[in-house]
């Protein structure tokens, strides 16, 4: 069956009325010729955090399947309040959850991989139906247990169910129409790419770049699905990056939150990388003072979580972000503690690398403060090296 599938992240959900807004361009899409819309939506901006902290709050030792239901429901809502502005259009819709998506992943609960999908419970929704909402970031293991496909990993429910129907494109809608040269809300003068190729923009998100998950672009390479980016604003669609085969730029990334962990040696810090490595979670390495250590960049809840279960003397030091500058040969990574400074560093960068471009962010976002500063001697993957 012939369906247009689009995703709507937390950040096109910042208020209530924005069910509407995405809901009335839904039902202008049907309008326009569309066939089936299959609509796949985030958590309201905050409501993952939130959901989160409250269940630490609880148990900070809560369960990871447990906490993996409860994430689960921020999404769940944002789909029940877009049913009810789509319903509210008198179109008919109906929507899925993890429950009944059809996607089945593994029992790695807080970051799950998919392992296998039946589309049918879609397509049997959309026979019904003009749009289905789909719940993004969650499924169900083998025996029938909701688990989360990690942070921001709605992308990748969307490219799943493109490909799962048969689709080869799929709409991704954020804050910002596409790939940028850098986090356009903080780096003045960040250019829009307006191609750029699976591996390139992958690796841009696996140091930070969230604009797309790093997991679903590569699915989308795998399946052959196209990724368009693209923004709904007050005057309607704005595209702005398509994810096909080729187009690169270099760029700078900030992934906030980066987890530094001290090892006690050389040997146990390649250890501890292999490992990462085998589940597919981006880390560098790092020397400072307090000897070899590694930077944990995506996943980081669940990276801990594995290091924790090796019984590893590895400890976590502390958080801090990391810049990156990225170009088609190598990686260079810098790692703040003061984020303000980060976001300096990254806009110092981007202004090396294109030059007349600084100027004010388009929408500059509260800084938060961290201690001190250190920078220091970073080997990354690619074993370049920059000394700050
Ligand atoms: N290189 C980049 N290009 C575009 N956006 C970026 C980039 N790096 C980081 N971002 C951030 O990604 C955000 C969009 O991703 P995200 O917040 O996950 O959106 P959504 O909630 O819609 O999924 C933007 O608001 C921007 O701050
Ligand atoms: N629950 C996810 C939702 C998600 O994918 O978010 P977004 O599409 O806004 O990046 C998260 O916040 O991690």
């Amino acid at each position: 069956m012939n369906a247009t599938v689009l995703k709507f992240g937390g950040s096109s959900f910042r208020h209530p009325e924005d069910f509407g807004r995405v809901a009335r361009h839904l039902a202008e899409r049907l309008a326009a010729g569309e066939n089936k819309i299959v609509a796949v939506v985030s958590a309201m901006s905050g409501t993952t955090d939130n959901l989160k902290a409250l269940m630490l709050g609880v148990n900070k030792e809560a369960k990871p399947s447990n906490l993996d239901a409860a994430l689960a429901t921020g999404e769940m809502l944002s789909a029940c309040l877009l049913e009810a502005a789509v319903s509210r259009q008198g179109i008919p819709v109906m929507s899925l959850n993890g429950y009944s998506l059809g996607i089945r992943t593994n029992s790695d609960f807080g970051r799950a991989s998919v392992e296998s999908v039946d589309p049918s419970s879609i397509i049997a929704a959309l026979q019904e139906n003009d749009i289905v909402i789909a719940t993004g970031g969650q499924a169900i293991d083998q025996s029938g247990r909701l688990t989360f496909l990690g942070r921001n990993s709605s992308d990748l429910t969307a490219i799943v169910i493109a490909s799962m129907l048969g689709e080869n494109a799929c709409e991704i809608y954020s804050d910002v129409p596409g790939v940028y040269t850098a986090d356009p809300y903080l780096v003045p003068g960040a250019r829009l790419i307006p191609k750029i190729a699976y591996g390139t923009i992958a690796r841009m998100s696996r140091y930070g770049a969230k604009v797309l998950h790093h997991r679903a672009v590569e699915y989308a390479e795998k399946h052959s699905v196209t990724i368009a980016c693209k923004s709904l604003t007050s005057d309607g669609v704005v595209s702005g990056t398509v994810v096909t085969g080729h187009g690169s730029a270099p760029s700078v990334t900030l992934a906030r939150d980066a987890a530094v962990l001290s090892c006690g040696s050389i040997a146990e810090r390649n250890r501890l990388r292999a490992l990462l490595e085998q589940e597919d979670i981006s880390a560098i390495c790092t020397e400072d003072n307090r000897g070899a250590g590694i930077c944990i960049l995506s996943d980081v809840d669940f990276a801990l979580r594995i290091v924790a279960l090796t019984g590893s003397r590895s400890v976590p030091v502390r958080l801090r972000t990391a810049v990156t500058e990225l170009d088609s040969s190598k990686s260079r990574v810098h790692l703040e503690d003061d984020y303000t400074r980060a976001i300096s560093r990254a806009r110092e960068i981007h202004e090396r690398i294109y030059p007349g471009t600084d100027g004010e962010p388009v929408a500059p976002r509260a800084a938060k403060q961290r201690s001190t500063h250190i920078s220091m001697l970073i080997r990354t993957d690619d074993a370049s090296e920059s000394a700050q």
